[in-house]
């Protein structure tokens, strides 16, 4: 134990916090590290292409992940940077085969490989559909589509994609959320955007129609506002989705990016946990739009984790990440972007809680902000620090040293 553990130990305690109940509650709390930013979204499917669906990834920097093993590679050398057993998040579209098996035809046997990997790291994996980065989505229309050819060729897509995360959790003992996220949207204003959300309901419908045992698979249903190329209207809208998952008891996914620019999406938290059992984060960070940056220890995420602590959400809520940087270095941005996410509920476990609560509750408004603004001051970081040594994690300059070997390590990567 560090000196500085010791007397910030002391400072909590003052306040009436116990840092050791902060240290063994953030160390049960998994991430789930999304696959994507290894490798700007390309996946591994034999094509070429980009992203498409409206999202992006800028940037060339060197080092990208071009295959199973070098990205398996790159998440092993994040995982040991991030203190505590996390999750992989992994989508349909980074299967690992010798085969070309189209979007509707893949099959578990298509990312055993994963599993068995996931099984020797000790971790849990979490599973997507691709509905985009695919001609049968060029349209920006997928399971909205008006013709029911493709909307089928989606459905099967979708409908397999829950039987191949079914199995992943039961491989795994841990069960694999199944995150649907449907680009489907109009670059200009629609006329019938009924017509386009009844298809999206059908198609969701008919997609989900068989159920899996929730100890191995849970469906979640992510909203979005706008993407690139569908300015005017996406049809799986908040309010779609919102009323889909509580008619259908689905997880609820929330992306910080899918907004406007101005909402708190830390404020929807015990607003939608009144009416859906569970939640997934999308945590992000837009700048001006869904840009997805990687994640900083800025208001946005404190606000996002103090609330997750305080509405006491955390045993119904899966944190999965959803940021694709370019232009920095990709394991860089997972290990900087996942410990920020950790800090910053490390942070909010550390909050006198009960002390702020009850200030709220007898109306004394000028506690509650004298609070606030008081703890910022707390030592935080040598509790961070103390979590780090204890998980065998380096932080500071051992950090910086661990990333910069690490990328001059992959740089000449083509
Ligand atoms: C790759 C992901 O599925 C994607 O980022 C989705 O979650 C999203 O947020 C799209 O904007
Ligand atoms: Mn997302």
């Amino acid at each position: 134990m560090s000196r500085s553990y010791d007397i910030a130990k002391e400072v909590f305690a003052d306040w009436g916090v116990d840092t050791e109940a902060a240290l063994a509650r953030i160390a049960t709390i998994p991430i789930s590290v999304h696959c994507w930013q290894g490798d700007d979204v390309a996946g591994f499917e034999k094509k070429s292409g980009t992203s498409g669906g409206g999202i992006q990834a800028t940037g060339n920097h060197p080092g990208r992940a071009r295959s199973p093993d070098e990205l398996r590679a790159d998440l092993e050398f994040a995982y040991a940077q991030i203190p505590g057993k996390h999750r992989l998040n992994l989508h349909a579209c980074y299967l690992d085969t010798d085969e070309s098996p189209d979007r509707d035809a893949i099959e578990y046997r298509h990312f055993a490989p994963w599993v068995d990997w996931a099984r020797d790291q000790g971790i849990g994996i979490d599973f997507n559909p691709t509905f985009f980065a695919h001609a049968k989505a060029d349209d920006n229309l997928t399971l909205a589509h008006p013709d029911a050819g493709i909307r089928d060729f989606w459905i099967e897509h979708g409908r397999r994609t829950r039987e191949i995360a079914a199995r992943i959790g039961a491989a795994l003992g841990s069960a694999a959320v199944n995150n649907i996220w449907v680009p489907d949207g109009y670059k200009d204003i629609p006329v019938d955007r009924m017509a386009a959300r009844r298809r999206l309901e059908a198609s969701l419908d008919a997609m989900t129609a068989e159920s899996h045992d929730r100890a191995h698979m849970r469906d979640a249903v992510e909203s979005k506002l706008f993407g690139i190329g569908v300015e005017a209207c996406t049809v799986g809208s908040h309010e779609f989705y919102l009323g889909y998952a509580i008619r259908k008891d689905m997880v609820l996914c929330l992306d910080m990016g899918h907004f406007h620019p101005t909402e708190n999406v830390a404020d929807k938290l015990s607003s939608v946990a009144l009416s859906v059992d569970e939640i997934l984060l999308h945590v992000s960070r837009p700048m001006r739009w869904d840009s997805d940056h990687v994640i900083l220890l800025g208001d946005d995420i404190l606000s996002m984790a103090q609330e997750l602590v305080f509405a006491d959400l955390l045993g119904r809520t899966h944190i999965g990440l959803d940021f694709f940087d370019a232009t920095i270095s990709r394991t860089a941005a997972w290990v900087i972007g996942t410990r920020n996410m950790q800090k910053a509920l490390l942070r909010a476990l550390l909050l006198p809680q009960a002390r702020l609560k009850a200030a709220e509750e007898r109306l004394d408004h000028t506690a509650r902000l004298l609070l606030t603004e008081e703890v910022k001051d707390l030592p935080f970081a040598a509790v961070w620090a103390e979590f780090c040594a204890r998980q065998d994690r380096p932080t500071g300059q051992a950090l910086i040293g661990e990333l910069d070997r690490y990328q001059a390590a992959v740089a000449s990567r083509g």
